[in-house]
């Protein structure tokens, strides 16, 4: 059994939309290692700022878009596994998307797919992955 890491996730915006919400909330439980932090929506550039203003140093910014890079659920799980510190921070933006003074920073940028997801499903659905990232790496019957 391989151990997942603490990963942080930084949402710009709240999930509004109540059957999303309570998606969201059966993964946050199953995942007690996945931090959320909502930031207030403003503009891509000061949202940016903000999110960067609030990284530690050593923290490994990981920029969900869908220009990123994609990867099966598997290989997924095998990339949180070989983060050997506690410092991944996921961020999704918000309907105005990332700034690019964000994306430059980030170390890496994360596809859920090629097509574009309203913020508060991407999150869903970056939750849901994490949830099966974790039953990958423990060897349970989640993911089949
Ligand atoms: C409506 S999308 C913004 C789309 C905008 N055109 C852009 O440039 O990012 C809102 C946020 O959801 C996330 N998102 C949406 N679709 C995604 C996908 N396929 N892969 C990864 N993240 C996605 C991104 O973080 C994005 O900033």
């Amino acid at each position: 059994m391989q151990s997942f890491p603490k990963v942080k996730l930084i949402a710009v915006g709240k999930v509004k939309k109540g059957w999303l919400r309570e998606g969201v909330e059966v993964y946050l439980q199953r995942l007690p290692e996945l931090e959320i932090v909502e930031i207030k929506d403003s503009t891509p550039a000061k949202e940016g700022d903000q999110i960067l203003s609030i990284l530690k140093g050593g923290d490994r910014l990981i920029g969900l878009s869908e220009e990123g890079q994609t990867f099966s659920s598997v290989g997924f799980a095998h990339f949180l596994a070989a983060a050997d510190s506690n410092s991944l921070v996921f961020v999704i933006g918000s309907a105005a998307g990332l700034s690019p003074a964000l994306k430059q920073a980030a170390s890496q940028l994360l596809s859920l797919s090629p097509m574009t997801f309203p913020h508060e499903v991407a999150r869903l659905l970056l939750v849901e992955q994490l949830y099966r990232a974790k039953t990958i790496l423990q060897g349970s019957q989640y993911h089949k």
